[in-house]
């Protein structure tokens, strides 16, 4: 764990300059928000440090885009009108990996968590809901007046969030009562992350969808989910680390044939497949082999 007015290396804190130009910043703490940040967010190792196969660049880009932002102290952040990404929208095919990388990175990071899925917080129960909305906000907000600076970054993972923030047109004339609530519960959410700069800096948001077309566009506005990433089917070098993560505890325990070629698999084999399909496979596979197919 870094400690106070520690200057870090030159490759810690990189921002993003206007026109894509990668700037320098040598940074020096305290920091914004204390959390554990011994890495380099630009060079780490998705594969090892996250469990997650080919998802390199987008691994890059959230921890530039989230994180580097919160090493670099307030007058940098001033000088350089920054100011930290209060949330991010994971969005891709199905199995891709978006679960599986927003739950990796709050572990990395060492951030508190809360995981709750749209359905959920949008339940039946008008009163239900906004209090559902209101407590999901409610430990960060808390830990923050109690804390300020010092308190650790508590991360908020909103699974399926097309269903919490879906465009207003969805809604027809007849579902008044339904399109209220909607409304309410929503329109408080945004609030709460329009207001977080003040009551929850110490708060990120990530969302995830698999149909970012269903969002409502004011949801993606800066201040809000602003950093958009996406998580696509993976590639064929992508296929072969998943594979090779999930048969390395085949591997570990001598349990992988010789023959199984990694290369091969990655290529026609698994073209198309998502990770949740690889992982499925080298599931089937193995459930086959023990039962002596
Ligand atoms: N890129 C990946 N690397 C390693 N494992 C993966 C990857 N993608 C998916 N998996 C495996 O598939 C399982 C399901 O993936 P996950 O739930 O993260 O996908 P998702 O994109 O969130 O899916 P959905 O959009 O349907 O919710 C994971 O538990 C993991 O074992």
């Amino acid at each position: 764990m870094f400690g106070h007015n520690l200057t870090l290396s030159v490759a810690l804190a990189r921002m993003d300059a206007h026109g894509g130009q990668e700037e320098t910043v040598l940074v020096s703490l305290p920091r914004a928000v204390s959390f554990d940040l011994a890495f380099d967010p630009l060079r780490i190792d998705p594969v090892s440090a996250l469990g997650v196969g080919g998802l390199g660049p987008q691994v890059r880009s959230l921890f530039r885009r989230l994180f580097a932002s919160r090493v670099v102290p307030e007058h940098v952040l001033r000088a350089t009108g920054t100011s930290h990404a209060r949330g991010a929208l994971l969005h891709g095919p199905p199995g891709t990996g978006k679960t599986t990388l927003a739950r990796a990175i709050a572990r990395f990071v060492g951030a508190h968590v809360q995981a709750v899925s749209g359905p959920e917080v949008m339940s039946k129960f008008v009163g239900d809901s906004e209090a559902k909305v209101r407590a999901l906000f409610a430990p960060a907000e808390e830990s923050y007046r109690r804390l300020g600076a010092a308190a650790p970054l508590h991360l908020l993972i909103l699974d399926e969030a097309d269903s919490l923030f879906a465009k207003r047109s969805g809604l027809g004339a007849s579902d008044a009562p339904a399109q209220r609530l909607y409304d309410n519960v929503v329109n408080q959410f945004l609030a709460k992350m329009d207001g977080a700069e003040e009551a929850t800096p110490n708060l990120l948001v990530i969302a995830l969808t698999n149909r970012m077309s269903l969002l409502d566009p004011a949801v993606l506005r800066p201040g809000r989910l602003e950093v958009h990433v996406e998580v696509p089917y993976p590639s064929a070098a992508g296929r072969a680390e998943i594979l090779q993560l999930h048969t390395q505890p085949l591997r570990e325990a001598g349990m992988l044939g010789p023959d199984v070629d990694i290369a091969a698999l990655s290529g026609a084999p698994t073209q198309g497949l998502s990770g949740a399909d690889i992982a499925g496979a080298v599931r089937d596979a193995a459930a086959h082999a023990r039962a002596g197919g």
